[in-house]
């Protein structure tokens, strides 16, 4: 049955998206603030409204939202990033402004340029409605896009944006040309400090072993094709962030993610070694080597995700 589907955004995330929507067959309608139609005709009807803008499009975008009547839509969120002012996670900024709507988190390892090039890819679907989990799954489910349910959304949601995060110190850590080794540790670690803070956020663990965690750890980690991988080796190589962000293809969300993750984990006592490092680094008060220097360096302890 054709579902009448509005993606909002039309940057690389949201483009591939659309096109996914498409083609299963469904009526979809992509807008962008370049958009000669306005945002009110493009979601009139719709039953299905993805959020595929970076993190500081999100509350603008909500805004324009709540003057329109839009009655029992779905909300499908693609954002993968923290609200610098409110430290909230995009479901939460939707949610919050549709109590009465339910809300979907989409994450997993999408690199937009592999699956806009015809490659398989799989995702995740996390939310507390599973209804509403199961429709989008059969939305955007193909032979070339496998689509998987998940009962826990934060989860889901937080894997896919602390993993930009880590992306940047694997970028940093292929850039230095540290080896294998260095960068199964750091992969490896880092999931470790995902695990830890999403768990202290109410997270469960097991979320982040499946794809919107692991997956997209593994994916952003290990392709020269993600942006936050590229700011990373980029530091490593020298350059400045301001050049190395002036030169990207789109957003590298780690970087404003890193900085709320650190005000927030000092704030709440959570460990973070590897993200702090990093924030310091995107900060330029370290240098990339002095940050594997401090990493190496600190007191011994058992290999656990606890502190
Ligand atoms: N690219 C990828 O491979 C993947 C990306 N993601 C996530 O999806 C999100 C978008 O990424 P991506 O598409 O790559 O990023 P891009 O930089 O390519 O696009 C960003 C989009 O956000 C929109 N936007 C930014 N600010 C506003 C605003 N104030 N009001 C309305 N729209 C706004 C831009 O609109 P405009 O064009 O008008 O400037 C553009 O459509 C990010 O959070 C990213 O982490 C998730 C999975 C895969
Ligand atoms: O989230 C992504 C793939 O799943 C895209 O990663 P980048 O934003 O680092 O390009």
């Amino acid at each position: 049955m054709e579902t009448k589907i509005a993606v909002i955004g039309a940057g690389a995330w949201g483009s591939t998206l659309a096109f996914l929507a498409k083609a299963n067959g469904h009526q979809v309608h992509l807008w962008s603030r370049q958009s000669s139609s306005t945002l009110a005709d493009v979601l009139a009807d719709a039953d299905i409204v993805v959020s595929a803008v970076s993190m500081k499009g999100v509350r603008p975008v909500v805004e324009q939202l709540r003057s329109l009547s839009l009655g029992k839509v779905i909300f499908v969120t693609a954002t993968k990033g923290l609200d610098p002012s409110t430290t909230c996670t995009p479901s939460q900024i939707w949610q919050a402004a549709f109590p009465a709507n339910s809300v979907v988190v989409l994450a997993g390892p999408n690199l937009s340029k592999e699956i806009q090039a015809g490659l398989p890819a799989a995702t995740v679907v996390g939310s507390n409605d599973m209804a509403a989990a199961k429709l989008v799954q059969t939305l955007f489910n193909s032979s070339r896009f496998r689509v998987y349910t998940n009962d826990d959304p934060l989860g889901v949601e937080l894997g896919g944006t602390l993993k930009n995060v880590m992306a940047i110190a694997a970028g940093a850590c292929d850039g230095l040309q540290l080896g294998t080794n260095a960068k199964a540790a750091l992969v490896t670690r880092g999931l470790a400090e995902i695990i830890r803070i999403g768990n202290h956020w109410g997270a469960k663990t097991d979320t982040f072993y499946g794809l919107s965690g692991l997956g997209d750890l593994l994916a952003t980690c290990n392709s020269p094709l993600s942006r936050n991988y590229q700011v990373g080796y980029g530091l490593a190589k020298g350059k400045k962030l301001t050049e190395i962000l002036a030169n990207l293809e789109g957003t590298a969300e780690g970087v404003n993610t890193s900085q709320v993750l650190v005000h927030l984990a000092n704030q709440q006592g959570i460990y973070i070694p590897i993200s702090a490092q990093v924030d310091r680094l995107l900060k330029e008060e370290v240098t990339p080597q002095a940050a594997v220097d401090s990493l190496m360096l600190r007191d011994v302890k058992p290999e656990t995700h606890l502190p």
